[in-house]
């Protein structure tokens, strides 16, 4: 019985991740029709812009591969994006794997062994190589040089492999992360900051004309305040307002429209969704303001520290919602008065 239980339960959760599966495909296949290609068409961060132009047009000039570039920022500010453009305007192949997508020195050897010359290498998630391909990938970076590792015990012996000139494209949301002989490796670093509202409402504009949608400016206004200054989100909720539009509006993407559907995917005014407030409200309610660790504080929101860490605090932090000190996360006032809740008395010495 308890088996058959076991079995109907495994059932489930594999035809639910098949159906998350295919919605995060078509997310993905939705976001990439976004993308911009170019970097004329890249919106906003426009020192990241100028620099990187500067670098890529040195580059064309000599006639060679571009310097390592690092691109660091919280998630869906565009890395992904940029390491296409890099090397659509190299006009270079591109290569895409991640950290925890190589498990072992040898998974790197076989990639970068097999890139041709000037080939782009985008590497997601960089902070979480294991660190023997870490060591692999700095002498690559340095030397264009690997050494492959051929027989086992004491038999083995190293092979040097000499590489053609390539490019290593790094993304993390946590360059702290890196080890400093990796950082130095990359000749270019790119911090990406979140958007102005001026930004998010060009990225809005564009995206509503390629997707053939007509796109108020109020609505645009509205949607771009309350897109948490990250261009996947904008992107994310404009699709989920066109949804609503279609279904139970008359087809424009009015102001009435974008509240109406704002409404509905619980996005309130500050843009918050409702990871950001489970977290606020666990470091109110639950926690009397805090401080709290922040492996505590995930438990409590039923998520990954990482992902609380990653994707919920740059923004709450940035809003002055939450503060990060020594001793953990603590609640500030703007979170209480966002929550509609009472300052309790004591929370003015909560930080520091
Ligand atoms: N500057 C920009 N101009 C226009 N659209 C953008 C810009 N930056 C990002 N986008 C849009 O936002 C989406 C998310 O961007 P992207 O995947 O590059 O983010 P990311 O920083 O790599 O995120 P992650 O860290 O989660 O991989 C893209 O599909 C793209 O359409």
């Amino acid at each position: 019985m308890a088996e058959e239980r076991e079995e109907l339960v495994t059932e489930r959760f594999a035809a639910e991740s098949l159906v998350q599966a295919g919605a995060d495909d078509l997310e993905r296949a939705a976001e990439a029709a976004l993308r911009p290609r170019r970097l004329d068409e890249f919106v906003g961060q426009r020192v990241v812009r100028d620099q990187l132009s500067l670098v890529l047009d040195a580059a064309r000039g000599r006639g060679k591969a571009p310097d390592h570039v690092l691109l660091s920022g919280p998630p869906g500010l565009g890395k992904t994006t940029l390491a296409m453009i890099i090397a659509a305007e190299m006009g270079a192949p591109l290569r895409v794997t991640s950290g925890p997508a190589i498990q072992h020195a040898g998974d790197l050897a076989a990639v970068l062994s097999s890139l041709e010359e000037g080939e782009v290498l985008f590497i997601d998630e960089i902070h979480r190589l294991a660190r023997p391909a870490e060591e692999l990938l700095y002498m690559a970076m340095e030397d264009f040089r690997v050494d492959v590792i051929v027989g086992k015990g004491a038999g083995a012996s190293a092979i040097p492999l000499t590489l053609p000139p390539f490019t290593v494209v790094g993304a993390t949301t946590r360059a702290g992360l890196l080890p400093a002989p990796l950082r130095d490796r990359f000749g270019f670093t790119a911090h990406l900051d979140f958007y102005s509202a001026d930004d998010l409402e060009r990225v809005l504009v564009r995206s509503a004309g390629l997707l053939g949608v007509p796109l108020d400016h109020t609505a645009a206004a509205e949607l771009a305040a309350r897109s948490r200054g990250t261009p996947r989100i904008a992107n994310r909720l404009l699709r989920r307002v066109r949804d609503w539009a279609e279904v139970r509006g008359d087809g424009t993407l009015s102001l009435v429209a974008a509240r109406a559907a704002l409404e509905v995917y619980e996005v309130d005014d500050l843009g918050l969704d409702r990871l950001d407030r489970a977290v606020l409200t666990a470091l109110c309610t639950r926690f009397g303001g805090g401080p709290v660790g922040l492996t505590t504080l995930a438990v409590a929101v039923g998520e990954e520290p990482e992902t609380v860490e990653t994707v919920a605090e740059p923004f709450l932090v940035r809003e002055g919602l939450i503060g990060r000190t020594p001793r953990g996360r603590v609640a500030l006032p703007a979170a209480w008065a966002h929550l509609g809740l009472q300052v309790p008395a004591a929370s003015g010495t909560l930080f520091g």
